[in-house]
């Protein structure tokens, strides 16, 4: 099978005003990279960022959705909104959702039924903590959350998932490549298991911590197919360098 289209994310997380939002949508419009681009916004700058984009090829998402389709849930946002706004991916199961709002891998598997009900794409997000890689335990762990987060029909949907160490986040450390290599193996017959033959065409994506100087070398892997990016997306030119090592 060829290698799936590389996808590259940027996942902007709490950061920015609105004008830095839609200067920083600007300047990745510029770019006719080989790989698929998506940024994904805070919500409120996301029809803004959506009005930026348009007529290029860069893609939408969202940073979560809501399980439900509607209803009365404050401070929430359904997934049927973001495709409203022009979405077409939402990323689920950060860890720092995981972290800061006790997310189960259950509730994760509902929002992405949710999601794919609404028609977006879900970018779901695995990895294990520092402590669990030093017990050896990184594999079984990243293998526990995917079989209990992804959805029936996830590879049919076009779903991703993100491969996130939590210990590289915002701290300038990766996973050795071939601990990369080792873990996305392992993520690739897991999937397969999973999501049956479908499984073999679906994105991996490696997160955290890359940047321009890492990223040729990390996208290369085999079984790595894109990026999920947090810092390095908030600087239009180190996004696209890191789009420009997909290639
Ligand atoms: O969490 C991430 C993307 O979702 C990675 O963040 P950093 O690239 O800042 O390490």
């Amino acid at each position: 099978m060829p290698r799936p289209r590389p996808l590259i994310a940027g996942n902007w997380k709490m950061h920015g005003t609105l004008a830095e939002a839609q200067a920083l949508a600007c300047g990745v419009v510029a770019c006719d990279a080989a790989a698929e681009l998506l940024v994904c916004p805070p919500f409120p700058h996301l029809h803004p960022v959506a009005a930026a984009l348009a007529g290029s090829a860069v893609a939408l998402g969202g940073q979560d959705c809501h399980h439900a389709a509607k209803g009365a849930h404050t401070g929430d946002v359904s997934a049927w909104m973001l495709r409203d706004l022009g979405a077409s991916y939402v990323i689920l199961g950060h860890s720092e959702r995981r972290a800061d709002h006790a997310e189960s891998d259950a509730l994760v598997q509902a929002k992405a039924v949710a999601a794919i009900a609404a028609g977006l794409r879900p970018i779901i997000c695995v990895g294990e903590t520092l402590a669990q890689r030093e017990a050896g335990q990184a594999e079984p762990v990243v293998a526990g959350q995917l079989a209990g987060s992804l959805p029936p029909g996830f590879a049919e949907a076009g779903g991703v998932v993100a491969y996130e160490p939590v210990w590289a986040i915002g701290t300038g450390r990766t996973p050795t490549e071939a601990d990369i290599a080792a873990l996305h193996a392992s993520l690739r017959a897991e999937v397969l298991r999973l999501c049956g033959a479908q499984g073999a065409g679906l994105r991996l994506l490696y997160g955290g911590s890359v940047k321009p100087g890492n990223a040729k070398a990390i996208l290369a892997l085999a079984d790595v197919n894109g990026a999920l990016v947090g810092g390095a997306a908030l600087m239009a030119a180190d996004f696209l360098a890191i789009a420009a090592a997909a290639a």
